[in-house]
């Protein structure tokens, strides 16, 4: 099967995981910030995550100089458009781009000028190339919590115009979910839509408070379903669409290997799965190569993998107009 042909859609991938190494470069030398090496080749190693990572949490040290170099406007804006770019370049159809707001004000930008940014750098690819995006605002669960409320407002102003979602991510604590009760239910009483990172570091539980307590409506991985029956249950009845990202799994060890990935147990099982990216430069990876590693691991079909794209385009947060327009690629 021709992967690259074949019209694919993202729904969990982070813009600040996903900028091109070269654009790292420039844009580095450009605000003279310190780099570990001034060529492609030589900086990959300290942008991409090795296999051989023992957690999230290593995973998540390579996200340090991407977001040094993403303190201003115009960067932001180049990466959210590049980013589009290279998805529409692979027939990626549609994206959803998230980003943590909070992590771009080290030099002043405020939260409007941050959102604005990444929402311009999309309609420019929109323009210019056959893609629809949107975004997902997400919060680090590690970060304090006093300026939650303050990107939700800030992202108030697009929301349905750019802006979509909310989300949770970094690090992953048992039980987390309590302490997010009152600024999920804000982010749902102004419009947004929820999806979680839940269920990546072992807690099905996870999975099951961001659904039942923050009102998530996907969640992203929620691999961990696989050890506790009530949050199973729960996304089956609900039919919560898990964003699975196969290679971002393997790295942080959600799981140890692709083989183990529950990915198909869960999609004969009519489990809403999705295939998805993550980071595109911390993983290494492109839409092509996740699909291809799924559909050769698992020996699905091109029906099958219609399916699948049927059930991104239905969990996705586009509007019903976009959604019509994702469908008529579905044959
Ligand atoms: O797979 C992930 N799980 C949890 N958090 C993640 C993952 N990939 C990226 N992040 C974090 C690091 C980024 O700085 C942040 C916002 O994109 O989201
Ligand atoms: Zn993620």
């Amino acid at each position: 099967m021709n992967y690259f042909d074949l019209p694919k859609i993202d729904l969990h991938c982070h813009l600040d995981g996903s900028i091109r190494p070269q654009t790292i470069i420039e844009l580095a030398q450009q605000q003279n910030i310190p780099l570990p090496a001034d060529n492609v080749e030589d900086i990959k190693p300290h942008l991409i995550a090795p296999e051989t990572c023992p957690n999230l949490d290593e995973y998540l040290k390579c996200f340090a100089l991407p977001v040094a170099v993403m303190q201003n406007a115009e960067s932001i804006e180049r990466i959210a458009f590049e980013l589009y770019e290279d998805a529409a370049r692979e027939n990626v159809k549609y994206m959803e781009v998230r980003f943590g707001p909070l992590l771009h004000m080290q030099q002043g930008l405020t939260l409007d000028q941050i959102i604005g940014s990444v929402v311009k750098g999309i309609r420019r690819a929109e323009q210019q190339y056959d893609i629809h995006g949107n975004c997902i605002l997400s919060i680090l669960r590690t970060m304090p919590k006093d300026q939650i409320n303050d990107v939700i407002d800030a992202g108030a102003k697009y929301l349905n115009n750019g802006v979509v979602a909310f989300d949770l991510a970094a690090s992953e604590l048992p039980g987390f979910c309590h302490e997010f009760i009152p600024y999920a239910q804000y982010a749902l009483e102004k419009g947004y839509k929820v999806t979680i990172h839940a269920g990546e570091q072992g807690v099905g539980q996870n999975v099951y408070d961001a659904i039942d307590l923050l009102g998530a409506e996907r969640i992203g991985h929620g691999i961990h379903i696989t050890g506790h029956a009530g949050a199973y249950q729960l996304v089956k009845d609900k039919q919560t669409a898990l964003e699975t990202c196969p290679s971002s799994n393997v790295q942080t060890k959600a799981v140890n290997r692709l083989e183990q990935h529950p990915f198909k147990d869960f999609y004969l099982d009519n489990l809403p799965v999705t295939i998805n990216t993550d980071n595109r430069t911390v993983s290494n990876t492109t839409m092509t190569e996740e699909v291809e590693k799924v559909m050769e691991q698992f020996q699905l079909s091109r029906e099958d993998y219609f399916n699948i794209y049927q059930v991104s385009v239905e969990g996705s947060f586009a509007s019903e107009e976009v959604k019509q327009h994702l469908l008529k690629f579905a044959q």
